[in-house]
């Protein structure tokens, strides 16, 4: 997505920004732009569709907010983005890109070879370790190059870093057993440029270019294609971990690691070190055919169009010709919503007389949110997307991030001309926030996922409106498998009796409901409380059987931490496999805020590890 088509423009553009003139130009229609506020929230509120079928809903009024030094300093910082920002994050992406053709140059036995000798590296530097005088380890890469919100605070004090770099490489593509051998830092942007063209995807390709195939794993992944294949870590079908010890352990659902197959996802790196995962593909199409349909009605109206859209009420879920392929519903304010759902296509069919094919990669096209919102004008539609194009649709403009951050990028003249540099990359942006802002994010920003039963999802999304009143929202379903085990996350004890639309005797139908904007409130300039609204959040995810994405910023403490996951199979799996006192424990990754010399030692010390979860 972000390479050739965009390579065109470069040396034009590298000789013809004019920086002052960019600022005169732009500086008054920014002003307007946040003064008049242009979330949907606020504009049907302005217009007096104060949202009358949903009185009771409506979100508390609030007192007004005085700015300080940083509104201004998030206000003015497209400039920093225009003028450092995309250039280094095209320039590194360019990079990148050439490293990946590098990788891809090389034999997959040349690939395997150097495998195994930096899987030696990495068993070497964990025997050098000191326990009485090193910290606990964690992978080098630096805080800011990870793609999530939290400010990993254990990487900002003592730890013991191994480096992991060099695995970035994709081992082998398996046709017949149709497995994907990856290393963890592999991305989606380098497996889908690598594996559509072969008319192969893996079952759950996450959306920006920069997610890691670690990261998926260790933390959590998903897609449009969640509800039939789960989570990203449900496509694993192998894992090769380097234990604390410095044992090298293939782990499968069945094998003797199978505690430990299971223990691995949502354990953010702190069971073991992945050098490798074996990946389940699935045949696709060259296309997508995409169909857009509005709903209109209040928030539970939406919620139940949502649901219709992809699940039968019949119950017939494992039916193809019943459920989608792929399925995303943006809600963009209280009583208007467009659901999509796609099918894989040929390209014979795509190319057919009369069919609309809508390439919305280029560089050019307008925003994929934006251009799914013409549904509620225009009515239902249908359309045909190259298939790689459509995987990294939210790419270029960070999902509806890219407007707060640079508000015109989505105005045709700068998709023209300067669109091809988009995405910035998120690294960067992290890189160049500073303490300031990255703050400002925390407390007047929602960055959020819910993940809820799919019966619940309107009250979640009633619940939203109440707190944080963000639009648009992102509703993504997914199955959360009955396993063998308890994981980390797990469904409704009982679920299936209930025989609920989405559900399946083996997996409960869950939702991503992604809460990612400017809350209502903060675009009013009105008082916000981000930490208070995210603990109000948590609390409802732990009464809902929900759960929270751990790249997100979280306000739990450790005892609701672990009502929230459940933390049985993890603990054993610590203890079994030597990660105490090896590696950090999950909890203390999560936790949000800088770690005290005393929490580093008391981490560092393994009997004091997670009491509450043993409790529980
Ligand atoms: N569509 C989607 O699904 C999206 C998902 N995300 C989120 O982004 C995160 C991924 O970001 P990304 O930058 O790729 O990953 P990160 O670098 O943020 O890694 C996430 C966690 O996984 C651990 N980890 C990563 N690689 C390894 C490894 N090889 N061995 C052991 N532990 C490892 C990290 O440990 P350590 O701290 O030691 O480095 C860290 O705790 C996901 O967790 C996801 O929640 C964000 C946007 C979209
Ligand atoms: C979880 C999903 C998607 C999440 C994205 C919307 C967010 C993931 C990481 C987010 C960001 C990281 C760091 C940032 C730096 C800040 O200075 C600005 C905001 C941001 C770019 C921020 C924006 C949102 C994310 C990309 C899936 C499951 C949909």
């Amino acid at each position: 997505m972000t390479n050739c088509k965009f390579f065109i423009f470069t040396p034009f553009v590298c000789c013809s920004i004019n920086p002052f003139l960019v600022i005169t130009t732009l500086t008054p229609h920014l002003l307007r732009f946040r003064s008049s506020g242009s979330s949907p929230a606020f504009l049907s509120r302005r217009k007096g569709l104060s949202f009358p079928i949903m009185s009771d809903l409506q979100a508390p009024l609030r007192p007004k907010r005085k700015k300080i030094w940083v509104d201004y300093f998030v206000h003015f910082r497209w400039i920093i983005v225009i003028f450092v920002v995309l250039p280094i994050s095209f320039t590194l992406y360019f990079l990148t890109y050439l490293g990946d053709v590098r990788s891809e140059s090389k034999s997959f036995k040349q690939r395997q070879e150097e495998h195994n000798e930096n899987v030696k590296k990495v068993i070497k530097r964990l025997k050098e370790r000191n326990p009485s005088r090193d910290g606990l380890v964690c992978t080098a890469r630096k805080p800011w190059i990870a793609v999530g919100m939290r400010n990993v605070d254990y990487k900002r004090a003592r730890h013991f870093e191994v480096d992991l770099s060099a695995f970035r490489n994709i081992l082998d593509i398996d046709k017949e057993r149709m497995i994907a051998r990856c290393e963890p830092l592999v991305n989606m942007g380098q497996i889908s440029r690598v594996s559509v063209p072969m008319n192969l995807a893996l079952a759950v390709v996450a959306e920006l270019d920069d997610l890691t195939v670690g990261g998926l794993i260790n933390g959590y992944g998903i897609e449009g294609s969640s509800h039939i294949y789960g989570l990203f870590s449900d496509t694993v079908v192998a894992y090769e971990i380097i234990l604390a010890d410095g044992r090298l352990v293939r782990a499968t659902k069945d094998n003797e690691y199978s505690d430990l197959f299971y223990a691995i996802p949502w354990s953010q790196g702190t069971l073991g070190l992945l050098v490798a995962a074996e990946i389940k593909l699935i045949p696709i199409k060259e296309y997508m055919k995409l169909t857009y349909k509005p709903v209109v009605g209040n928030l539970k109206d939406l919620a139940q169009g949502y649901l219709d859209s992809f699940a039968p009420r019949d119950g017939d879920q494992d039916n193809p010709e019943k459920v989608p392929d792929f399925v995303e519903t943006m809600i963009y304010n209280p009583t208007e919503a467009v659901c999509m759902t796609g099918r894989y296509a040929s390209k014979e069919e795509a190319k057919k007389k009369g069919n609309v094919i809508n390439s919305v990669g280029w560089w050019y096209k307008p925003w994929f949110y934006q251009h799914a919102q013409t549904a509620l004008k225009k009515g239902e539609f249908v359309e045909y997307i190259p298939t790689r194009e459509y995987y990294h649709r939210h790419t270029r403009c960070l999902y509806w991030e890219g407007k707060l951050i640079l508000p015109f990028a989505d105005q045709w003249w700068f998709r023209f001309l300067f669109g091809w540099l988009m995405p910035p990359k998120v690294s960067l942006l992290k890189a160049t926030q500073g303490e300031a802002i990255r703050n400002y994010y925390h407390e007047m920003h929602v960055i959020q996922d819910m993940l809820v039963p799919l019966y619940k999802v309107g009250d979640a999304l009633e619940w939203v409106h109440h707190e944080m009143e963000v639009y648009p929202i992102w509703l993504c379903p997914h199955r959360l498998y009955k396993l063998p085990v308890k994981t980390m996350i797990y469904p409704e004890p009982g679920f299936e009796l209930h025989r609920r639309q989405g559900d399946t005797h083996y997996a409960q139908m869950y939702t991503d409901v992604g809460v990612y904007y400017a809350p209502g409130p903060v675009l009013r300039g009105e008082q916000f409380d981000g930490a208070e609204a995210v603990r109000r959040m948590e609390n409802w995810l732990i009464e809902n059987h929900g759960f929270q994405p751990q790249y997100a910023v979280s306000e739990l403490t450790e005892k609701n931490f672990w009502r929230m996951f459940d933390a049985g199979l993890y603990e054993h799996c610590r203890k079994k496999y030597g990660a105490v006192g090896t590696f950090m424990s999950v909890y203390y990754k999560c936790k949000k805020g800088k770690k005290t010399e005393k929490e580093v030692q008391e981490a560092e010390q393994a009997q004091l590890e997670t009491p509450y979860a043993e409790a529980d």
